[in-house]
């Protein structure tokens, strides 16, 4: 279902409930993951993390598709060891790389330095293993408007959204964020062939519609969406309970 949103158009589908959304935004992601495959032998996936996505995640680990010619990485991180709760690959590797997707190809973004810089640096490199442009990006939102690692006091932001970056990956520094993070830069996101954010609640609802109608393009998630490549898609679920 095509959804305006101001005088944006959007391919908004929205479901009764995060069990439905699930089982709905897997079959989509595995339709898209086996269509690059049969296409270029190939698939590319980039994957958020938080609290919304375990679902989806256990979902699609069990869908059958040929998980070995597929490569899963982050759309960002945390700057924690992935031993940590707070770990993006923790969640990814328990929730996702599991099952038939056990068999994927995971690069992380975290790596035991002493900065975050250094993390990103070294992710550069370890990111040619990923063959972009992605085939597929899921992202998330937080009830400010952040998504990927792009908080909207960053440090660094207006580096973090330029379309032209020529950087692949960035630390981020954000008073807002728990921890510093990492995260893939905007056209890295907005290139994939296809983008899909994932949301639940009334809350994010509001901050998404609200972001989207605004005359004057103002939090991050509405630049991602100005930019995608593709036309995005929008999956949303009431909250359970
Ligand atoms: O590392 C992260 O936190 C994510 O990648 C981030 O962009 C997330 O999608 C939003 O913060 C929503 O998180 P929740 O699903 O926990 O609300």
């Amino acid at each position: 279902m095509r959804n305006r949103i101001g005088a944006f158009l959007l391919n908004w589908k929205e479901f009764d409930s995060p069990e439905a959304l699930a089982q709905a935004q897997a079959d989509q992601v595995a339709e898209w993951l086996a269509g690059a495959i049969a296409e270029k032998d190939v698939a590319s996936l980039a994957v958020s993390g938080g609290k919304t996505p375990a679902r989806f995640f256990e979902v699609l680990s069990t869908r059958l598709l040929d998980w070995s010619k597929v490569t899963v990485t982050l759309v960002d991180e945390r700057f924690v060891p992935p031993s940590s709760d707070r770990s993006n690959e923790k969640l990814t590797r328990e929730h996702l790389l599991r099952n038939e997707a056990a068999n994927a190809h995971f690069v992380p973004l975290y790596s035991e330095v002493d900065t975050p810089e250094a993390a990103a640096e070294k992710a550069e490199y370890r990111l040619v293993e990923v063959p972009f442009p992605l085939d597929v990006a899921i992202l998330g939102m937080g009830t400010n408007g952040h998504t990927a690692s792009f908080f909207p006091d960053a440090e660094s932001l207006s580096g973090l959204l330029d379309p032209k970056s020529p950087q692949t990956i960035m630390a981020v520094h954000a008073a807002s964020a728990e921890e510093p993070r990492l995260t893939l830069t905007l056209p890295r996101i907005v290139e994939a062939r296809h983008l899909l954010l994932h949301i639940e609640g009334d809350g994010k609802r509001d901050v998404f519609e609200q972001a989207m109608a605004a005359g004057t393009p103002e939090l991050p998630i509405r630049f991602v969406m100005d930019a995608a490549n593709s036309e995005p898609f929008v999956y949303w679920a009431p909250n359970k309970g």
